[in-house]
């Protein structure tokens, strides 16, 4: 693992922005469309999930996240974990390409539509929960789980949506959106009942923002990509 242990604790606040990242974890890719989206410069530290047991194990990358996943962010002197705190503190200091909407019932729309998928869909399927789950079970498991959350998000779209999640600007919810719509075709959910999150989905494919940050795009997706 190239992680060395001079990186941590201490972060220079003026070196460019590191995310402790995986290609295919879905919460670094919510964090890599933020960044990309605000046009912010960053170097990728590739953590691989499952190499040797997970490097996220290792004692030097639970030095950067005790939670020991991806993502995590060295930006401005600070360490960061959790995608929606890291996405909210990026908005905060980087107000530029603003990630939530100015109107405050829209904004209470996009952090519903994050909190439905970060809370009430992505954990229940991430991998450590799949470990358990067991090899046999973990497909009908995500299944569920996904679908149970896209029946709300879809719900949700269908008042909040314009071109994006919600209205016409790309927010946060479009961030989260994408990469559990990935998730849900990895897991072979049948996606024909949710038309408006297809819509956004396909929308969104061709941004730039959210090209770059596919994980067919990122410098440790294997050469064969698995389950595009
Ligand atoms: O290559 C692998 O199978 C390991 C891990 C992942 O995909 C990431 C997840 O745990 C899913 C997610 O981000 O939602």
């Amino acid at each position: 693992m190239n992680v060395k242990s001079t990186t941590f604790p201490l972060v220079n606040p003026l070196s460019k922005p590191i995310l402790y990242s995986y290609w295919r974890s879905s919460c670094s890719w919510r964090v890599r469309i933020a960044l990309n989206l605000k046009e912010i410069p960053y170097d990728i530290k590739p953590i691989s999930l499952i190499k040797s047991g997970g490097e996220q194990h290792c004692n030097e990358y639970r030095e950067v996240n005790p939670m020991e996943q991806v993502p995590a962010l060295q930006i401005d002197g600070h360490t960061l974990i959790e995608s929606v705190a890291i996405m909210h503190y990026l908005e905060e200091t980087r107000p530029q390409r603003p990630l939530l909407p100015q109107d405050v019932h829209k904004r209470a729309k996009v952090r519903e539509i994050v909190e439905i998928i970060c809370s009430g869909i992505q954990p229940l399927q991430n991998l450590i929960v799949l470990i358990h789950v067991g090899e046999e079970k973990k497909k009908e498991w995500a299944q569920h789980w996904i679908t149970r959350g896209f029946r709300a998000v879809e719900k949700a779209l269908s008042t909040s949506a314009g071109k994006y999640c919600v209205g016409d600007e790309i927010s946060m919810a479009d961030c989260c959106l994408v990469p559990q719509v990935f998730n849900a075709r990895r897991f072979h959910v049948d996606l024909r009942p949710y038309p408006i999150i297809l819509r956004i989905d396909r929308e969104l494919e061709a941004n730039p923002a959210f090209r770059a940050a596919h994980p067919s795009n990122q410098p440790d997706c294997p050469p064969e990509l698995p389950n595009k």
